[in-house]
């Protein structure tokens, strides 16, 4: 390992298994929206929250915790350290970093340290994204599932990352101060506070998502923010994944096809339809990356479809379903390059599809989902109490 004074970092191996990654993997491709940088695709907790999934934060808390305790014990701070952002972060197809250090700008000064979580593997999910320090060993970091990497933000380790050339390059990146007044929990709290100090959590569709305006979803690789040539990264995923999407209403009553993904739709595949109707594009969406996460563990199990449950598309449906793909997604191969699996076609789902699998995933998803729920609105006085996120040993009180 690198000389401690010159380039204080630390590589650890298999901080994470590959099912927390996978369960990461599965939060942001169900909630990204476009970054900060070109090409490149983030999910914060902040926006967790204002998409009416803040349950999704729940399977982030201890990971978050333990990286905090490995960064002040590795620095030996005397103090405990604030987490001053949490992220999320997936780089595509031509997203790339030059030699930088992260607290390089006046506004990032705050940023003492840095923890990069790595969800997915160099190689195999993406080609390109190698890591490089500018000083001192390691002087390159091939990305694998589970390991992170943590230095401080400061000149002593300049850094950059190489250009994606395939694949979506998948990373859980933290920063971590000595400023309190940078505590993003604080700030997170208060929002929790705030959506849940009503009660009424109880009703039905309280958790399902709620999408963030529009032009967050909305991806064209020039960075134009005109639609014409951009692609819509909800509907690109599903299509990623072999769906396709029917929505209930006519589009010829939206002006634009970003209000007609906020309405009633349903979920389709070769020439099945799903019989159940999905609140807007975002819940579709997060069924779908379920199903993908869990797909090997459903497709063993034995289920039963509900009659009439999937039943065959009319041509009016076909036709509709071919509509919203190409409004959504014009560049078929854009969209397949950006978001495709490396080493298959449809990638994610296994080869035998079955409907009665994605069914059982639609109940599993919805079981999941009221899990994290429940965990959160018990845990979130303990919280506000303490000013911090931190996970809650219910079975240890
Ligand atoms: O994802 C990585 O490996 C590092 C990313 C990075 O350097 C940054 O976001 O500042
Ligand atoms: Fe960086």
């Amino acid at each position: 390992m690198a000389d401690r004074q010159q380039n204080p970092r630390l590589m650890l191996s298999n901080f994470l298994s590959l099912e927390q990654c996978k369960e990461l993997e599965f939060i942001h491709k169900s909630c990204s929206t476009v970054g900060y940088r070109p090409s490149v695709f983030s999910t914060t907790l902040s926006h967790l929250i204002a998409t009416n999934s803040a349950h999704l934060i729940v399977p982030l808390v201890l990971i978050r915790e333990k990286l905090k305790e490995k960064v002040e014990e590795f620095f030996a701070c005397e103090y405990e350290l604030c987490i001053e952002f949490t992220g999320l972060v997936s780089w595509t197809k031509g997203a790339s970093i030059g030699w930088h250090s992260d607290d390089n700008r006046p506004y990032l000064k705050q940023r003492n340290f840095a923890a990069v979580c790595y969800l997915n593997s160099y190689g195999r999910d993406f080609r390109g994204g190698l890591f490089h320090f500018q000083d001192g060993e390691p002087t390159t970091v091939k990305p694998s599932a589970g390991d992170v990497l943590i230095y401080t933000a400061d000149n002593r380790n300049v850094h950059s990352v190489d250009e994606i050339i395939d694949g979506e390059r998948l990373t859980l990146t933290l920063w971590f101060s000595r400023d309190g007044s940078h505590d993003e929990d604080a700030k997170l709290i208060s929002r929790l506070s705030e959506i849940f100090s009503s009660e009424v959590t109880d009703v039905p569709g309280f958790n399902l998502p709620l999408p963030a305006s529009s032009n967050m979803y909305w991806f064209s690789p020039d960075q134009s923010s005109d639609h014409d040539s951009a692609i819509n990264i909800c509907c690109a995923r599903i299509y990623a994944l072999g769906f396709g999407i029917c929505p209930l209403e006519d589009k010829t009553n939206f002006l634009d096809v970003s209000d007609l993904l906020m309405k009633l739709l349903q979920l389709t595949r070769n020439n099945g339809l799903f019989n159940q109707e999905f609140e807007n594009v975002l819940h579709a969406l997060q069924v779908v990356q379920y199903y993908s996460w869990k797909a090997s563990e459903l497709q063993g199990q034995a289920t039963i479809l509900e009659e009439g449950k999937v039943i065959p598309l009319s041509r009016s449906q076909s036709q509709k379903v071919r509509d919203l793909e190409s409004a959504c997604v014009k560049d078929c191969r854009l969209a397949q390059t950006t978001f495709g699996c490396l080493s298959c076609d449809r990638s994610g789902t296994p080869e035998i599809f079955r409907w009665g699998s994605f069914s059982a995933a639609v109940d599993a998803w919805r079981d999941y989902t009221n899990e994290l729920h429940k965990d959160l609105l018990r845990s979130l006085p303990y919280w506000r109490n303490h000013q911090l996120i931190f996970h809650v040993a219910f079975d240890e009180l």
